[in-house]
């Protein structure tokens, strides 16, 4: 084990490992220090140092010793650190291959997106060669702009709560959302996948990350410009084709918030084995305005002009194809339509 940790460190220079139990037998043949001792659990920390606008990479600098010491005696701690998007997915699946009992996400939704993704590779879980029993968990430690997944826990931005979490190392199996785009690619989410004007919203809220959590507002406003409410065609569970007239946003939950704080899908639960879709038409600039408060709130599934639904797949496409609707997952750009979503029921093993 304590090769194969050593192998995650040496494939890539941002990455060693600490242990606070040092005068046990290190592996000093790499630069990931690494026990031999076979109890120990290997805990390998993705971190993403331009997270919250580089605030995630400041507080982890301060984090790391007070993690080794309240871990280090149980647990091998390896440290990967991000070099640019799309990094965390292949430090995951090096992790993973290479036996790591956890990986934590060290950042806001996006990292916690690519951790996940890595969790699987062209569409099949990744797994410890020659093992397929043992099974790695994901981990959290919130310290992104809107850290929206772990509101459905009701967990803040805090990580020395987080750090507790994965002291008690207490595991729960949760479901994963998966996108299937035209080109038949899988891709997977965890939090909330969505279309049209919160997507396109989300799209530009990713360019004003610097502003902190006002990005959704600005991004909102931006995606505002040319917007319309557009005819789309949903399928749901494999059934016949829908109209949907008017849609100004559809909103696909594993977990219940989004933008920031919004509890747009308030009934979703990442472990009930469905997805909860909330169906938002004919919105006027104005209807945000007044209604923002109760999409806060998870109260809008009140309103007329909003459906909601538990599915276990749903399939979107445009009724006039213009091929600029957005696709969003996780407040991730992922596309533009048409696409289907679909559920992996209780697909990862979360520390939670
Ligand atoms: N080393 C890096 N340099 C630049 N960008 C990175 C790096 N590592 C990861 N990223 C990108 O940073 C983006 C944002 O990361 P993250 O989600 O952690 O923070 P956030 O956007 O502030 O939080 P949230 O998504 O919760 O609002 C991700 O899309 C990811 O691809």
């Amino acid at each position: 084990m304590a090769l194969g940790m050593a192998a995650v460190a040496m494939a890539k220079p941002s990455s060693f490992s600490i242990s606070a139990d040092r005068s046990s037998s290190l592996d000093l043949s790499s630069d990931c220090a690494t026990s031999n001792a076979r109890s120990m659990r290997n805990l390998v920390f993705v971190v993403n140092p331009r997270g919250a606008n580089g605030r995630t990479g400041k507080e982890w600098k301060k984090l790391l010793p007070y993690l080794t010491t309240r871990l280090g005696n149980h647990c091998n701690i390896c440290e990967s650190i991000t070099s640019g998007p799309s990094h965390a997915e292949d430090l995951t699946r090096e992790a993973i291959r290479d036996g790591a009992d956890a990986v934590i996400a060290v950042g806001g939704d996006g990292t916690l997106h690519e951790v996940v993704n890595g969790f699987f590779s062209e569409g099949h879980p990744v797994e410890l060669e020659h093992q397929s029993r043992h099974s790695t968990a994901l981990g959290l430690i919130p310290l992104g702009t809107g850290s929206d997944f772990a509101r459905t826990f009701g967990w803040k931005n805090d990580p020395y709560e987080a750090i507790e979490r994965i002291a008690r190392g207490f595991r729960s199996r949760i479901d994963v959302g998966v996108i299937t785009g035209t080109n038949g690619n899988q891709h997977f989410f965890i939090n909330v996948a969505d279309i049209h004007l919160s997507a396109k919203a989300g799209y530009f809220a990713s360019k004003y990350k610097r502003f902190g959590n006002l990005c959704y507002v600005i991004g909102a406003l931006r995606a505002f410009i040319g917007h319309n409410n557009q005819d789309l065609k949903i399928k749901f569970n494999g059934g016949e084709w829908e109209v949907f007239q008017k849609i100004t946003a559809i909103c696909i939950g594993n977990a219940k918030f989004f933008g920031g704080g919004m509890k747009i899908t308030p009934t979703a639960d990442p472990s009930s084995g469905e997805l909860e879709v909330v169906i938002l038409q004919d919105f006027k600039w104005y209807d945000f305005v007044f209604k923002l408060h109760k999409l806060y709130r998870g109260s809008h599934l009140s309103e007329e002009t909003v459906h909601s639904k538990s599915v276990k797949s749903i399939e979107v496409m445009e009724v006039t194809p213009t091929g600029v609707t957005y696709v969003q997952s996780d407040g991730e750009h992922f596309g533009f339509l048409a696409a289907k979503f679909s559920l992996l029921p209780a697909a990862i093993e979360f520390i939670s």
